[in-house]
């Protein structure tokens, strides 16, 4: 068994007292599954109109948030040397906010090259928050590793100050503790990014229904959306539009990943060469489906990722031929693939089977779960 020093080595560190008391909070953020996933042509903008339907699991990150005034964001020595005239302007990560979905008026101006360790960021209308994130690998297979700009929990923090025109100084202490792989078309950045936002409503008083959460959920990527509703729910514009919740189903599912990744976009591009159109007819049974129970389980994305990723084939064969698999679909853009199980001992049966493969692998079962605050 591989033994991950480093992550071992970090959670020695951790102190849970750390995040206790007065602003501090623990959110629960869901993966997702597309139980339908139907990507229409290519628009004139490059992006893809979508209409899905999407349903929380069990399966889920946990993120510890502790939020301060402070009276200076950074310290003397982590000024920028030139004062920030230099400025670098942050990469935007596939799957984070991407500078084409913003509204001008929330457009990220560049950063000064601010002498920080890559687990801080600074963000806000005013520089006026930094955000320190620490991930915790639960077993992923694959540990999320990127600087905190590129963590969609900082670009939500941000966005949701500049939405809000929060001014104020703030610094963010995060501790992700991921169990959802990425890259795997389970939405785990996404429900991260929905989870943060609550936090922070909650930290800054603001009410977790307050409709501008919707906006910078929707600024942040097309799934974030979902997770601030999760349960079972129809949605299309890009996927990030509501158009009617169901009654969350009750089965077990094994989810199942080799070690490969999918990027998202990668997905859509590999679509665009060879399109799998959608039949209308179908497309209006789901529209007009009363619940998700007879739903079928369709993804005409798989097709594109599968040309990209063949492992992601031999996935799906595999999950089928499971003693117990009902049916069986790549998730979102992949890499994941889901199995729907006649009962939780035949769910747990193929992870162990699979993780003796040597893939990730879970069992877990559908949740009427959102992204949401934990008791403390
Ligand atoms: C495929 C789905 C299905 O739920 O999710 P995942 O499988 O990634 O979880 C979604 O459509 C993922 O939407 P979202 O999470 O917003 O995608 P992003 O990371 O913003 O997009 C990455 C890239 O994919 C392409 N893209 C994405 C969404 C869309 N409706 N049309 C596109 O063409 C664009 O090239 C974009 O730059
Ligand atoms: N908190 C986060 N969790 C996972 N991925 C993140 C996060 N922040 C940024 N990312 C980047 O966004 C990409 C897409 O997010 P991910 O959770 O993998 O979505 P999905 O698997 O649904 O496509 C990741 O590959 C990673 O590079």
């Amino acid at each position: 068994m591989r033994v991950d020093m480093i992550g071992a080595a970090r959670d020695a560190q951790w102190n849970a007292l750390t995040f206790l008391g007065p602003g501090s909070v623990r959110v629960m953020a869901p993966a997702k599954v597309n139980l339908f996933l139907a990507v229409g042509d290519r628009r004139a903008d490059g992006r893809h109109d979508v209409t899905t339907v999407m349903h929380a699991l069990a399966l889920h990150d946990v993120l510890h948030v502790q939020v301060r005034a402070v009276d200076e964001v950074l310290a003397p020595d982590e000024l920028p040397e030139d004062g920030g005239a230099q400025a670098a302007a942050p990469a935007a990560p596939d799957g984070a906010a991407g500078a084409n979905r913003l509204p001008t008026e929330h457009v990220i101006v560049p950063e000064p090259a601010y002498r920080l360790p890559a687990h801080i960021a600074i963000g806000g209308p005013a520089r006026n928050l930094r955000v320190s994130i620490d991930v915790a690998d639960k077993g992923t297979g694959d540990a999320l590793s990127i600087p905190a700009r590129d963590n969609i929990v900082f670009k939500a923090a941000d966005v949701l100050a500049r939405v809000l025109g929060f001014e104020e100084r703030c610094a963010i202490d995060v501790r992700l503790e991921k169990s959802i792989p990425h890259q795997a078309g389970l939405g785990g950045g996404s429900s991260d990014a929905a989870a943060l936002l609550l936090a922070l409503a909650k930290a800054w008083s603001w009410p977790a229904d307050d409709p501008r959460l919707e906006i910078a959920a929707t600024v942040l990527g097309a799934d974030v959306a979902f997770f601030l509703h999760g349960g079972c729910a129809l949605l299309d514009g890009e996927g990030e539009h509501l158009v009617r919740t169901m009654p969350p189903l009750h089965q077990s599912v094994v989810v199942v990943k080799p070690p490969v990744g999918v990027p998202t976009g990668a997905a859509y591009a590999a679509f665009d060469e060879a399109p799998v159109p959608v039949d209308p007819a179908l497309l209006r049974a789901v529209e007009d489906a009363p619940d998700a129970a007879a739903m079928p389980l369709v993804n005409n994305l798989a097709p594109a990722a599968e040309a990209l990723v063949p492992e992601l084939a031999e996935a799906r064969a595999w999950a089928l031929a499971q003693p117990g698999a009902r049916d069986v679909l790549l998730c979102g853009s992949g890499a994941a693939t889901f199995a729907v199980m006649d009962g939780f001992d035949a769910a747990v049966r193929a992870a162990a089977e699979a993780q003796r493969r040597g893939w990730w692998a879970r069992a877990t079962t559908f949740s009427g779960v959102r992204a949401a605050l934990l008791p403390s």
